[in-house]
C-alpha cells in the first residue's frame, strides 16, 4: 500500500497543529555496553568508567554528565525504556511528535539497543517495548478513544531513502540462505518539502495496524530487508541509517458540561489528535583503516561518515546557544538524513538520544568523540507542540457556544411568545399602512390620468377626447380608398375608449374621495369613542361606589343628630347650669352636624350629576359605535364598488381590444377580397375591351358584306331583262352569292354574340361596384 507519509508533525495527513508549546533540551542518554567476544579475545579493558550517583562518564579527565547513563556499573539497561522513552509513548496520547535516535560508532550496540536487529534486538529492544507500552496504553483506553496506527520503515542507504515495508519488490536472499541479508531492489521514496516547509516523503508504505504482531512482523520485515553487511569491526553491521516509524491518530472523546435550565448536561464532543514517533538507528561512524572495507563498503562507509558529518553539523549549529540567538543558519539540506530529522531536532519533537559507546580502550578515541557529540546534543532546544485539530476544537468550541445560546432561548422561552405576538402586531400594522398607502397611490394616479387628459384638452382646443397612440393601431396596411373611412372608424373607437377610460378614472377618482373621507370621519369618531369609552366602567363602578359611601356617612351623621336631638330634649327637662351647658354643647354639635349632612347631600347630588354626564357620555359612546359601524360597512360597500368598478372597466377594455383585434383581421380579409376584386375587374376590362375590338371589326366587315349584297340583286336582274346568261356564268354568280349570304349570316351570328357577351360584363361590372360600395359601406358603420 503506497502512501504519503511524513516525519514531520504537521504531515500531510496531520492537522495542522496548535496549543501547547514548550521549549524542551534533547534528551542523551548514554548506553555503555559491555566488552563483546572480540574485544575480550583481544585483551581490552574498559576505559569508561560511570559514577552511579550522578549520570556521568569518566573518559579519562573528561567528564561528561548526560541525562542518563546506563551499562558498566551505571543504571542497568533494563531502565533505559522506563526511563527515557516510556514518556515520549505517554507523549504520543497527547499528540506529541517524539523521536529516539541511536548514535554511536560501529559495533557499539546501536542496532541491539534500539531493536532493529534480526538476530538479538526484537526481543530486548526498545522498539520491541515501545509497541507493547503502546498497545497496552490502547488497551487501557481504547473505550475512551478511537484509535489509528500505521507503520513505515525506510532506510537512507548511499544518499538515497528506500523503503523497506514495500512487499511487491520480492526478497532475494542470498545463496546460504542467511535471512535478512537481501540484494537491494528497493523502491526508493522521494523527499518532498510543502510549502509551509514540511518534510515528507512521497511513496513510503504505510502499514496499517491492528495488533502488536502486525507491528512487529513489520519490523522483521524491514530489519531482513534492510542493508548490512560484515565489516572487521561488526559481522552485521548496519551499512544504511534505518527509520521506523509508528503514526497514532486518535479520536478522543471529549466532554463538556452545560447546564441547560437547572439541568446539568454533559455533551460528547470529540477531539483529532496525531502524532508520530520516529524510532532511528543510525549506522555506525567507522574508520576505514580499522573497520577494513573496500569497495562497496568502502564507498558506505565514506557515505555513512558524510551523513553523521551532517548530522554532527547540525547538532553543534543547534547546541551552540550563541550561534542559535544569532539565528545561524541550520545545514539541514546538507544530507538526507539531517533532512528527514528537521524536526527531531530543533523542532516539533520530544527528542531521546542514545549515545550508545563501547567501553573498551580499543575505541577509546571513537568513544571520546561520541560522548562530545553527545554532549553538545543536549544543548539542542526542541519546539514540541500537541498535534491536535483546529477543526475538532473550533467545532468543539462552536457546541459550546451553541449550547449556550439554546440555554439562554430557554431562559427568554417566557418573553419569546410576547414578543413573537408584539412583531406580529407590528407587521400587520405595517401591512394595512402599506395598503393605505397603495390605495393613496392608485388614487393619486388616476387623479394625475385625470389632469392628463384635462391638459390635452386644453392644448386641443375644441377636440373633447385625445387620442391615445395605443388605440390608433391597425388599418394602417389599408389603401388610401379607405384611409379616410378607416380614420373615421379609429379615431372614433379611440376616442370612445379615451372617453370611457376618463369616465372611469373620474368615477375611481370620486370614489377614492369617498373613501378618504369616509376613513377620516371614521378615525374621528374613533378617537372620540376613545375618549368617551376610557374606562367607562371602571369610572362608574368608582362613583357608585363613592356614592354609597356618602350615603352610609349620611345616614350615620343623621343617626349621630338623631340621638343628640333626643339627648337635648331629655336635657331640656331639667333646668340646672350643667344640664344648661350640656345643652349648648349639644346644639353646637348639632349645627357641625347639620352642616356635616348638608355637605354631604351636596356632595352626593354632584356625585349624581356626574354619574347623569358619564350616562349621556355612555349613551353618546353608543351612538358612536353605531356610527363607527354604519361608516365601516359604508366603506366596504364603497371599496367594493370600486373593486366591481374597475374589474367592469378591466372586462370593457378587454373586450375592446379583443373586437379590435377582431376587426383588424375583418378588415385585412375585406381589403383581401378587394384586392382580388380589382384583379378580376382589370381582367374583365382587358377582355371587354378585346371583345369591343373585334366586334367592331365584325361590324366593319358586316357592312361590307351588305353592300356587296346590294350589288348581287343587279346581276339577277340583268339576267331576268336580257339576254340569258351563260349557264356557267349563272352557277359563278349564284355561287358568289351563296357565299357572301352564308358568310353574312355567320357575321351576323358573331355580332349578336359580341353584343351579348357585352351586355354580360356590364351587368357584372355593375354588380362588382355595387360590392365594393357596399365594402365601403360596411368599414364605414362597423360599430367599434
Ligand atoms: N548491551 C549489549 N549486551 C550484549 N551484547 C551487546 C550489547 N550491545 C551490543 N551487543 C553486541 O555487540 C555487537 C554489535 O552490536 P550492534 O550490531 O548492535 O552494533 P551497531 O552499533 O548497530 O553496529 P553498526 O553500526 O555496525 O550496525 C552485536 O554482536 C551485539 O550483540
Amino acid at each position: 500500500m503506497e502512501s504519503h507519509s511524513s516525519l514531520s508533525s504537521s504531515s500531510s495527513s496531520s492537522p495542522p497543529s496548535s496549543l501547547s508549546s514548550e521549549s524542551c533540551c534533547v534528551k542523551v542518554a548514554v548506553n555503555v555496553r559491555p566488552l563483546i567476544g572480540d574485544e575480550v579475545t583481544q585483551g581490552c579493558r574498559e576505559c569508561v568508567s560511570v559514577s552511579p550517583v550522578t549520570p556521568q562518564v569518566q573518559m579519562g579527565t573528561h567528564p561528561f554528565t548526560f541525562d542518563h547513563v546506563y551499562g558498566s556499573n551505571g543504571s542497568p539497561s533494563s531502565l533505559m525504556f522506563e526511563e527515557c522513552v516510556a514518556p515520549l509513548v505517554d507523549g504520543l496520547f497527547h499528540g506529541y511528535n517524539a523521536t529516539v535516535l541511536a548514535y554511536g560508532q560501529t559495533g557499539s550496540g546501536k542496532t541491539y539497543t534500539m531493536g532493529t536487529g534480526i538476530k538479538d534486538g526484537t526481543k530486548n529492544g526498545l522498539i520491541p517495548q515501545v509497541m507493547s507500552a503502546l498497545f497496552n496504553k490502547i488497551d487501557s483506553v481504547k473505550h475512551q478513544m478511537g484509535f489509528q496506527l500505521h507503520v513505515s520503515f525506510i532506510e537512507i542507504l548511499k544518499e538515497e531513502v528506500l523503503d523497506l515495508l514495500d512487499s511487491s519488490v520480492p526478497f532475494n536472499r542470498l545463496a546460504n540462505g542467511t535471512p535478512g541479508k537481501v540484494v537491494l531492489s528497493k523502491s526508493p521514496v522521494q523527499i518532498r518539502e510543502s510549502p509551509n516547509g514540511v518534510i515528507t516523503l512521497s511513496g513510503a508504505t504505510e502499514v496499517p495496524i491492528a495488533t502488536k504482531e502486525e507491528m512487529a512482523s513489520c519490523l522483521e520485515q524491514g530489519s531482513l530487508t534492510r542493508a548490512t553487511g560484515s565489516t572487521n569491526m561488526n559481522n552485521e553491521s548496519s551499512r544504511s541509517h534505518a527509520i521506523f516509524t509508528i503514526t497514532l491518530e486518535q479520536m478522543r472523546k471529549i466532554s463538556s458540561i452545560s447546564v441547560v435550565k437547572d439541568t446539568v448536561d454533559e455533551d460528547m464532543g470529540e477531539e483529532y489528535c496525531c502524532a508520530k514517533l520516529h524510532l532511528v538507528d543510525l549506522a555506525g561512524s567507522e574508520r576505514a583503516k580499522r573497520t577494513g572495507s573496500g569497495g562497496v563498503r568502502l564507498k558506505e562507509g565514506i557515505h555513512i561518515n558524510r551523513g553523521l558529518l551532517a548530522l554532527g553539523n547540525v547538532i553543534s549549529a543547534l547546541g551552540d546557544e550563541k550561534r542559535r540567538k544569532e539565528g545561524a543558519h541550520v545545514p539541514y539540506r546538507d544530507s538526507k538524513l539531517t533532512r528527514l530529522l528537521q524536526d527531531s531536532l530543533g523542532g516539533n519533537s520530544k527528542t531521546v538520544m542514545i549515545a550508545c559507546i563501547s567501553p573498551a580502550d580499543i575505541n577509546a578515541e571513537e568513544t571520546l568523540n561520541t560522548l562530545k557529540y553527545a554532549n553538545r546534543a543536549r544543548n539542542i532546544q526542541n519546539k514540541p507542540v500537541a498535534n491536535k485539530d483546529l477543526i475538532c476544537s473550533e467545532m468543539q468550541k462552536m457546541r459550546q457556544e451553541l449550547q449556550y445560546l439554546q440555554a439562554t432561548l430557554c431562559a427568554r422561552g417566557a418573553t419569546s411568545s410576547e414578543e413573537v405576538q408584539v412583531m406580529r402586531e407590528k407587521i400587520m400594522k405595517l401591512e394595512s399602512a402599506n395598503e393605505e398607502l397603495s390605495r393613496e397611490l392608485h388614487i393619486y394616479r388616476s387623479k394625475r390620468v385625470t389632469l392628463d387628459y384635462c391638459n390635452i384638452d386644453a392644448q386641443e382646443d375644441g377636440v373633447i377626447f385625445s387620442k391615445d397612440d395605443g388605440l390608433k393601431r391597425g388599418f394602417e396596411s389599408m389603401d388610401s380608398d379607405y384611409e379616410m373611412s378607416e380614420a373615421t372608424s379609429g379615431g372614433i373607437s379611440e376616442d370612445i375608449g379615451a372617453a370611457e377610460e376618463w369616465e372611469h378614472a373620474l368615477r375611481q377618482n370620486s370614489m377614492g374621495k369617498e373613501l378618504n373621507e369616509l376613513s377620516k370621519r371614521l378615525e374621528e369618531k374613533e378617537s372620540e369613542m376613545r375618549v368617551c369609552g376610557i374606562g367607562t366602567e371602571t369610572i362608574r363602578q368608582h362613583f357608585e361606589k363613592k356614592m354609597m359611601e356618602l350615603e352610609k356617612e349620611k345616614r350615620t351623621v343623621q343617626d349621630e343628630r338623631d340621638m343628640l336631638l333626643a339627648e337635648v330634649e331629655e336635657l331640656a327637662a331639667s333646668s340646672d347650669r350643667q344640664a344648661q351647658v350640656a345643652r349648648d354643647n349639644h346644639a353646637h354639635k348639632l349645627k357641625a352636624l347639620e352642616t356635616q349632612i348638608l355637605n354631604l347631600k351636596k356632595k352626593q347630588e354632584n356625585q349624581v350629576e356626574v354619574l347623569k354626564q358619564k350616562q349621556k357620555s355612555e349613551d353618546a359612546a353608543k351612538r358612536l359605535k353605531t356610527e363607527i359601524q354604519c361608516i365601516k360597512a359604508q366603506k366596504v360597500q364603497l371599496q367594493q364598488k370600486m373593486k366591481q368598478e374597475a374589474e367592469q372597466f378591466r372586462q370593457w377594455k378587454a373586450s375592446q381590444e379583443k373586437e379590435l383585434l377582431q376587426l383588424k383581421k375583418e378588415g385585412r380579409k375585406t381589403e383581401h377580397e378587394r384586392l382580388k376584386l380589382e384583379a378580376l375587374n382589370r381582367r374583365q376590362k382587358m377582355v371587354l375591351q378585346r371583345k369591343t375590338e373585334e366586334a367592331a371589326m365584325a361590324t366593319k366587315r358586316l357592312k361590307e358584306l351588305l353592300e356587296a349584297r346590294k350589288s348581287s340583286p343587279h346581276d339577277i336582274s340583268v339576267i331576268a331583262n336580257g339576254q340569258p346568261p351563260s349557264r356557267q356564268t349563272n352557277e359563278k354568280s349564284l355561287r358568289k352569292w351563296l357565299d357572301n349570304e352564308l358568310e353574312v349570316m355567320a357575321k351576323v351570328h358573331q355580332v349578336r354574340f359580341q353584343y351579348e357577351k357585352q351586355i354580360q360584363v356590364c351587368v357584372f361590372k355593375n354588380l362588382f361596384q355595387s360590392c365594393l360600395l357596399s365594402a365601403n359601406f360596411f368599414l364605414i358603420n362597423k360599430p367599434l
